[in-house]
């Protein structure tokens, strides 16, 4: 199937974020052709080649084989709000049409979480849903005693998502706090994304589909761990959404909204824009194959060619990888 990809044909982009998010303020990625459509490669620049490995897996997988028949046909998005003032918070959420915002947080002073979290709540009103995101910054003490005032001051949390880094703490803050409690990094970043469920450590299981290798291996972790699952981008342009649209539509049980509304993040995207994935009242379309990249859109994100020889020997260095252990 692979040999049906002309890899060294991969397009390389550079799109500027709206707000810094997760230390970026551009992200950059590939673009694959296959004979099903493209795929999407934008493992982040720190990861080494086997934590990228399973990206290629996904972006393979979109456009060689597709994805399986979805169940659903649209999903509950949330809108993700960096870890801004409360003003932008706002005016991020009232731009979305989302009725379920996820809170950054951890990531400056707690007074300012708690601004931010009270300013998103205001925006939703009664009825939305918060939830925040650590990043697994706390240590089990701390999150113990903030996670009660972030509930508080979002006006009810739906859950935190990796309050800590490790299986084990989250286990025991889940023990100590009345918030459930979600695994993020615990699943994506994981050599055994299970050892979650196992050890209770989560309510809820955050799954991404490219760092899990795909809409099918993903299906497989959310089956074999058991939990609620709510599907997350990885922040990838519209090509790549479509794969977590996918894995969204293909779940058995949806309970919660997914964080694929990133694309607000991003300042441009790589597909026409009648053809981008941005939440229309709070929900995204689960489309059967992934959009077309336009070529006068790509164009217009160019990456600067150290940075795009970086990015080839990557994808080269992961196609050789793969074969050989085939
Ligand atoms: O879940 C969302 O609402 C959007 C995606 C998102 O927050 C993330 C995507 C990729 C990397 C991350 O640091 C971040 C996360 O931690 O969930
Ligand atoms: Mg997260």
């Amino acid at each position: 199937m692979r040999t049906m990809i002309d890899f060294h044909e991969a397009r390389t982009f550079a799109i500027p974020m709206t707000d810094r998010f997760r230390g970026l303020n551009v992200r950059e990625g590939m673009l694959i052709e296959g004979p099903a459509g493209w795929g999407e490669f934008g493992p982040f620049a720190e990861y080494d080649d086997r934590e990228s490995a399973p990206w290629l897996t996904a972006a393979v997988e979109a456009c060689t084989v597709g994805w399986p028949d979805p169940v659903r046909g649209r999903i509950p998005i949330n809108v993700t709000v960096p870890a801004v003032d409360p003003d932008r918070a706002q005016e991020i959420v009232r731009a979305s049409g989302c009725r379920t915002a996820k809170v950054k947080v951890a990531d400056g002073s707690l007074p300012e979480d708690l601004e931010r979290l009270a300013a998103v709540r205001d925006a939703l009103g009664p009825s939305g849903g918060v939830r925040c995101d650590a990043n697994g910054f706390w240590d089990v003490d701390t999150a113990v005693s903030v996670i009660p005032q972030l509930d508080r001051a979002a006006g009810g949390l739906e859950y935190v998502e990796q309050p800590c880094r490790t299986v084990e703490e989250l286990a025991r803050v889940r023990r100590r706090v009345d918030v459930r409690i979600a695994a993020d990094e615990s699943i994506r970043r994981a050599e055994d994304p299970i050892r979650v469920a196992v050890a209770e450590a989560a309510d809820v299981a955050v799954i991404k589909c490219a760092p899990l290798g795909g809409v099918r291996r993903a299906l497989r972790v959310a089956e074999a761990c058991g939990l609620p699952c709510v599907v997350s981008s990885a922040l990838e342009t519209s090509v790549g959404l479509a794969a977590g649209l996918a894995l969204a539509g293909a779940l058995p049980t949806l309970d919660y909204a997914c964080g694929l509304g990133t694309l607000s993040l991003l300042t441009d995207d790589v597909v026409a824009p009648a053809r981008s994935l941005r939440p229309v009242d709070g929900y995204l379309p689960v489309a059967p194959v992934p959009p077309t990249p336009d070529p006068a859109v790509l164009n217009r994100h160019p990456v600067d060619p150290a940075r795009a020889a970086w990015w080839h020997d990557r994808l080269t260095r992961l196609v050789e990888r793969e074969r050989a252990m085939r």
